[in-house]
């Protein structure tokens, strides 16, 4: 079976006691850390920057941490956060003036790079940049805050994604992000994401291992 990526958002995570949440989450069965970067600019919300995820490495989290960068400008930033341990770094292409150069500055540093699209953002930003994409991510809620419903409209601009990155023949994976839980994750990995952001629906259950494992489940029986 393909493999398949959960990547619990940390937005969710209770920030008091974050290092002790992201192991918790980890050895739950988590795969990624999702890192949402907030600047209250490009979304109206602000969150957490480069030190808190050198503060993660430094703490000894070695998992890779997928940074979402929800800022504008873009490429300031691209280089603290490669130096702050990030495995990947995506973001929006609607706020980045060159997006092919930030591309270039995150890949040129050895890290996976991705676009990021808006429920309403066209997929056709990503046709003359696909090599040097390793991850497309479709916001399935606008972004902003945790917490929200999925977007019913995103099945269908999966499915448009899973068919372009398919008709490319490249390893590029297929993430998704907002309003992802347990009861739907059928449907969106049938639709065809191989990574799933999922922060409320982690986060606020008693007990995180039964939801990824149950997660687990409905992705398996989908891509069976
Ligand atoms: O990028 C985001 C919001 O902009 C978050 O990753 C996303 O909302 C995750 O939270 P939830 O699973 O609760 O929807
Ligand atoms: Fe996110």
């Amino acid at each position: 079976m393909k493999d398949f990526l959960i990547a619990p958002s940390i937005l969710s995570a209770d920030f008091a006691r974050l290092g002790e949440e992201v192991e918790n989450v980890l050895a739950a069965g988590a795969d990624v850390v999702h890192f949402d970067v907030m600047d209250n600019h490009y979304v109206p919300n602000l969150t957490i920057g480069p030190m808190v995820c050198k503060a993660l490495r430094n703490h000894g989290i070695n998992a890779p941490i997928d940074v979402h960068l929800m800022v504008k400008p873009v490429d300031r930033l691209i280089g603290d956060f490669i130096e702050a341990g990030a495995s990947y770094i995506t973001f929006h292409p609607e706020a980045s003036e060159h997006i092919d150069r930030s591309l270039q500055l995150i890949k040129s540093a050895g890290c996976k790079a991705g676009l990021v699209f808006n429920p309403a953002t066209p997929l056709h930003y990503m046709d003359y940049v696909m090599d040097k994409l390793d991850v497309v991510l479709l916001m399935s809620v606008n972004p902003g805050f945790g917490g929200q419903s999925f977007i019913p409209a995103t099945l269908d601009k999966l499915r448009e994604a899973r068919a372009k990155i398919d008709a490319s023949g490249l390893d590029i994976r297929l993430e998704i992000d907002g309003g992802v839980k347990a009861d739907n994750i059928r449907e969106i990995t049938a639709a065809g994401a191989d990574m799933f952001v999922a922060g409320s629906a982690i986060f606020n259950a008693p007990d995180y291992k039964t939801v990824i494992d149950q997660m687990r489940a409905e992705i398996a029986a989908a891509a069976k």
